[in-house]
């Protein structure tokens, strides 16, 4: 029988078992067993169409069509590689959108302040940079004052500098606010730079996790760092030796 329960809970931000997603009678989520606890930031690594985005549509509540449990906090938030504003609604407008009453446009301040973008306050979509979308979107999702952010590759699309300070800024944010994340990525560096727990996810499941016991700030050159990077990309079927000689 499909259950698909989205209420709060406290031990745990997500707690899923026995989670199955299938399209045209193939599962791509296949008996998916995943917890994650407040405040623990994991990162979920994997082959190109193996469903990570799938499970965090579902996990973010915009896809119901499950079986299994998927326990979420009623908290929740998500932010996707596009930025998704609305190009009609000046930046301010596109933080609040969605947000229950008739919130003040200081409030919006507030969160475009903590990603560094209050001065953008006023401008429309079109306007900004591919990073400083990104941080719209990120104070979209913020607003929501999420017990769960749920990023799928929020920095997917921007250049290597404003990719670095994205995620310096997402680290920051994590550690003021205290919110469990999920985030969904392709460089695994990023995940270890930035996660408690690293998961690979193969076969509809989750096939692998690696706990990340660094210290943070995280540096690529410390060699704890290049062994964990090395031992995903092994896990992700990556061939390091080329890198090594
Ligand atoms: N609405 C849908 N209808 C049919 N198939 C779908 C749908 N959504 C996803 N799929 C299929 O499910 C599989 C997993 O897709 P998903 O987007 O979750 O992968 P992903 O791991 O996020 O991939 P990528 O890393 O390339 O973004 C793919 O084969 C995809 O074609």
């Amino acid at each position: 029988m499909a259950t698909d329960v989205h209420r709060p809970v406290t031990a745990h931000a997500v707690r899923v078992e026995g989670l199955t997603r299938a399209f045209d009678g193939r599962a791509v989520i296949d008996d998916l067993r995943l917890d994650i606890a407040p405040g623990e930031f994991v990162a979920l690594l994997g082959r190109s169409g193996c469903g990570k985005s799938t499970l965090l549509r579902i996990l973010a509540g915009l896809d119901r069509d499950i079986q299994g449990t998927a326990l979420v906090p009623r908290r929740r938030a998500v932010a996707f590689q596009a930025p998704r504003l609305m190009p009609w609604k000046k930046v301010w407008r596109n933080v609040l959108l969605g947000l229950p009453g008739r919130p003040e446009r200081a409030v919006a301040e507030r969160v475009l302040d903590e990603v560094g973008l209050g001065h953008r306050i006023g401008a429309w979509p079109k306007t900004l940079s591919g990073g400083e979308a990104q941080r719209a979107s990120l104070a979209r999702a913020l607003v929501r004052e999420p017990d769960l952010l749920l990023l799928d590759e929020p920095f997917g699309a921007l250049d290597a500098l404003t990719r670095i300070k994205a995620q310096r800024l997402v680290g920051e944010v994590w550690q003021r606010r205290g919110c469990a994340v999920l985030l969904v990525t392709h460089d695994v560096e990023e995940a270890v730079l930035l996660a408690d727990r690293v998961l690979v996810m193969d076969g509809g499941r989750i096939a692998h996790e690696q706990r990340i016991d660094l210290d943070r700030p995280r540096g690529i050159t410390d060699p704890r760092f290049a062994a964990l990077r090395a031992g995903l990309l092994e896990r992700l079927g990556v061939d390091t030796a080329a890198e090594a000689s």
